[in-house]
């Protein structure tokens, strides 16, 4: 047997799959759940102990035999977080991360000193939303002046367990686009944002030059490897961020594709072979970890919209499918704005979930639940709509998150957005595809290709959905509905 392995660094949980590469099949997985560290102000963090101690107690899991197949290993995670460390590479501070909405002053700060919102756009294709790395480092030199000044490297999640793992400090292009300090189409670090988070200091001199290739950065320490059980010396490849491997994984390294995760963000991204930008700032001109960009549209609120009301409602997941079968199509006219951690898209870093819509006959548990999948859907049915403004088109959807595994979801997907919906056997997206860049890395000389790839992307038949069309005009109604209650709650939120 020879594996690769994916790891997956997400918000709720860290995931490791071992792939048989020859069979074409996960050996073996497992998962460890993470803490997130919230509060009233929009903070939302994590130590970066907790995600190398969850690392691992998933690698514990795996039996011994699968680990020593293992001839590659890929790293994806949640982008944006930022992992200050010192000149010894320790942590300086716990790791504000992408759902962090507590530097929202800071973005503006950064913007107004670089001429403005259009000015950033144009200098870096894109603005500088609550979430982005960029805002957070002024953030930590305004709060942490002391430990400041000790940051010898900014790190991304999934560069700090690159390092943890080889001993290496590097950043990958794809996830180094979503710190908001990267020029996408030079795809260099932009002086002007770095000099307007700090004109005192030369920045760069933090920052590994961001690679290109999918090329093999280390390989497994002997303090690494005493930790996870994983053989020394194994390669280990640059990795990405997380929608970036989502990409990879989901089959997304050409044009016309579309990929949605539904995880504790929700994306919609596609791939192009160039840079898209929106002088709108809805979707972000992020790159693709397979040389081309990655224009994607992120919510903050999309399965934390529905653990929220899960957990509100007293409905476990295994009964989640059953409760919001119980609702019809547009939930009996409830309508959920799923804003409960803030948005970064559309931009309302201070708004709060609204449930609207109630009244004595549809106020109960399946109406509401079901309208909180239906309101994170919406937001990214709302990109899909920007998408095609920026002139891509959508044949299909590959679905990806952890919220695929609902078979109503599925179908709530396909009808809202009124596009076939498809799931990969492998539907661990980013997991996956950082497997699949691990196997480009040793066997393929890190080209990524689909002539290479192809044959590992395999559909499920049975969680394919087509768009029913009696659903779908409810919702182009519910939709329309939708988009009114957020400008009217923006009025309030702003
Ligand atoms: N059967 C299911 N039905 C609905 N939602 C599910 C189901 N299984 C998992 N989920 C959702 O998926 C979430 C985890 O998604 P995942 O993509 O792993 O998140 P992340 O990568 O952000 O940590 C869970 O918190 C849960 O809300
Ligand atoms: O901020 C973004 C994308 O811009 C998020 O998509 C994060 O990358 C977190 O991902 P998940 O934990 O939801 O997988």
């Amino acid at each position: 047997m020879r594996t690769t392995l994916g790891i997956d660094l997400g918000t709720q949980n860290i995931k490791v799959i071992f792939y048989d590469f020859e069979l074409r099949q996960t050996v073996a997985s497992a998962s460890s759940p993470l803490n997130l560290y919230q509060d009233d102000c929009g903070t939302a963090e994590q130590q970066a102990h907790w995600w190398t101690k969850a690392l691992r107690d998933a690698l514990s899991r795996i039996p011994q035999a699968v680990k020593q197949s293992v001839i590659g290993i890929g790293v994806s995670g949640q982008q944006h977080g930022f992992v200050p460390l010192d000149k010894h590479g320790e942590v300086l501070a716990p790791v504000k991360l992408w759902c962090d909405t507590s530097t929202e002053a800071e973005c503006q700060e950064i913007m107004e000193r670089m001429g403005g919102v259009q000015r950033c756009i144009e200098l870096t294709g894109n603005k500088i939303v609550t979430g982005y790395t960029a805002s957070k480092v002024l953030g930590f030199k305004h709060r942490h002046a002391e430990q400041y000044k000790q940051l010898d490297t900014i790190l991304l999640p999934h560069d700090y367990l690159n390092f943890w793992l080889t001993g290496e400090k590097c950043m990958e292009m794809g996830d180094a686009s979503g710190t908001g300090f990267l020029n996408v189409k030079t795809r260099e670090w932009c002086p002007e944002v770095l000099q307007a988070i700090d004109p005192d200091r030369d920045l760069t001199k933090c920052l590994p030059t961001p690679r290109i290739n999918n090329e093999i950065i280390g390989s497994i320490s002997t303090f690494a490897a005493e930790k996870t059980g994983l053989p020394v010396g194994t390669p280990v490849s640059i990795g990405g961020g997380d929608n970036m491997m989502g990409a990879l994984g989901t089959g997304n390294i050409t044009p016309g594709n579309t990929t949605i995760s539904l995880g504790t963000s929700g994306t919609v991204f596609a791939y192009s072979d160039q840079a898209i930008i929106d002088d709108q700032g809805n979707i972000a001109a992020f790159c693709s970890s397979t040389g081309g960009w990655m224009p994607l549209l992120c919510t903050m609120n999309c399965t934390v919209t529905t653990e929220l009301l899960r957990s509100m409602l007293d409905v476990s997941i295994s009964d989640f499918d059953n409760t919001i079968a119980l609702a019809p199509a547009g939930s009996n006219g409830v309508i959920t704005l799923p804003f409960f951690n803030g948005e970064r898209t559309p931009n309302l870093p201070t708004a709060k979930g609204c449930v609207l819509g109630l009244d004595s006959q549809n106020t109960n548990r399946e109406n509401v639940l079901r309208s909180g999948a239906e309101g994170a859907t919406f937001a990214l049915k709302f990109g899909i709509d920007e998408l095609h403004r920026l002139g891509l088109t959508t044949r299909q959807i590959v679905l990806t998150g952890g919220a695929t595994k609902s078979a109503v979801w599925r179908q709530i997907v396909a009808d809202i957005t009124g596009v076939e919906v498809n799931v990969l056997k492998q539907d661990e997206g980013a997991a996956f595809g950082s497997a699949l860049q691990a196997l480009c890395a040793v066997l393929n000389k890190g080209a990524i290709n689909q002539a290479f790839l192809g044959e590992h992307y395999i559909m499920d038949p049975q969680m394919h959905c087509e768009p029913s069309i009696v659903a779908g005009s409810v919702y182009a109604e519910r939709y329309q509905q939708y988009l009114s209650a957020v400008k009217a709650i923006s009025a309030i939120y702003q």
